[in-house]
């Protein structure tokens, strides 16, 4: 990706930021509230023209590439939630399988709804209706919708924030899982514990600007943390946890 700058009302949102996303490897995407992490996952996934730069995929600019082109390549995972209508889960899950059905493939269509189920641990949920599951069960099918397209890239922006510790730990290990098996993946964490244990490299913004980009213990240094955070951590092995405010 070329380096993305982006004003909107008059505020420089994204300030020469670049990303780059290989296969096989796990992207995170940390900074403070309003550093521009969405802005720039969605300039990413070719959802977002900035004013200058952009996204290539396989050659083609992806702001300006077919929207089922896009769709089929690269999974993109909100942050914002809408409320489901009163679907099946797995029904809902299945939406993840739109961008393929110039080419169906129903028994490749069912595997790849059962694997986003079986990842997201939903599959005894799987006949009860979407409107009546919790926030952080929602949190989990949108996941598996997401999980479900099998596309080569998936960028997931803030996909742990309402979910229970054990889930938060089993979503990160179906990322490496992903990962191990070719797929990019990028995620929005706030969670700089998971960021250190499951990134392979992770990218620190602060007020629209990549300010650093390397191996989690590079990145997330008490230096940086303070700086870009204003706060002191604590380590327990390679996660780091945020233990006080520094000002
Ligand atoms: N459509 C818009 N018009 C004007 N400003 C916007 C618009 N969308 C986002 N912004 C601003 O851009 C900045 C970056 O927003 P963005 O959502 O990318 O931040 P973020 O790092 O993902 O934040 P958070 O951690 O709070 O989700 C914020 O200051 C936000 O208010």
């Amino acid at each position: 990706m070329r380096g993305a700058t982006l004003s909107l009302a008059g505020r420089t949102i994204l300030d020469d930021a670049a990303a780059r996303l290989a296969p096989g490897e796990v992207l995170g995407l940390i900074g403070p509230n309003g550093a521009g992490k969405s802005t720039l996952l969605r300039v990413m996934a070719g959802m977002q023209r900035p004013d200058a730069g952009g996204a290539v995929l396989d050659g083609r600019d992806l702001a300006a590439a077919a929207a089922g082109w896009r769709a089929r390549h690269l999974s993109f995972l909100p942050q914002e939630d809408v409320p489901p209508p009163p679907m099946r889960v797995e029904d809902l899950v299945a939406l993840g399988r739109l961008p393929h059905r110039a080419h169906p493939e129903r028994a490749r269509d069912r595997e790849a709804i059962t694997r986003a189920l079986r990842e997201t641990d939903l599959l005894d949920l799987r006949a009860r209706p979407g409107s009546m599951l919790s926030g952080g069960e929602r949190a989990r099918m949108r996941l598996a919708r997401a999980l479900a397209v099998e596309a080569a890239y998936l960028l997931a922006d803030e996909p742990v924030a309402a979910l229970d510790p054990a889930h938060a730990l089993n979503v990160m290990a179906s990322f490496r899982r992903l990962a191990a098996g070719g797929t990019g993946v990028a995620v929005v964490l706030h969670d700089l514990a998971l960021a250190a244990r499951f990134c392979d490299r992770v990218m620190l913004m602060q007020a629209g600007r990549v300010v650093a980009d390397g191996l989690p213990q590079d990145v997330l240094t008490d230096m940086a943390m303070q700086a870009v955070y204003g706060v002191a951590v604590r380590r327990i092995g390679q996660a780091v946890i945020p233990w006080s405010l520094t000002e």
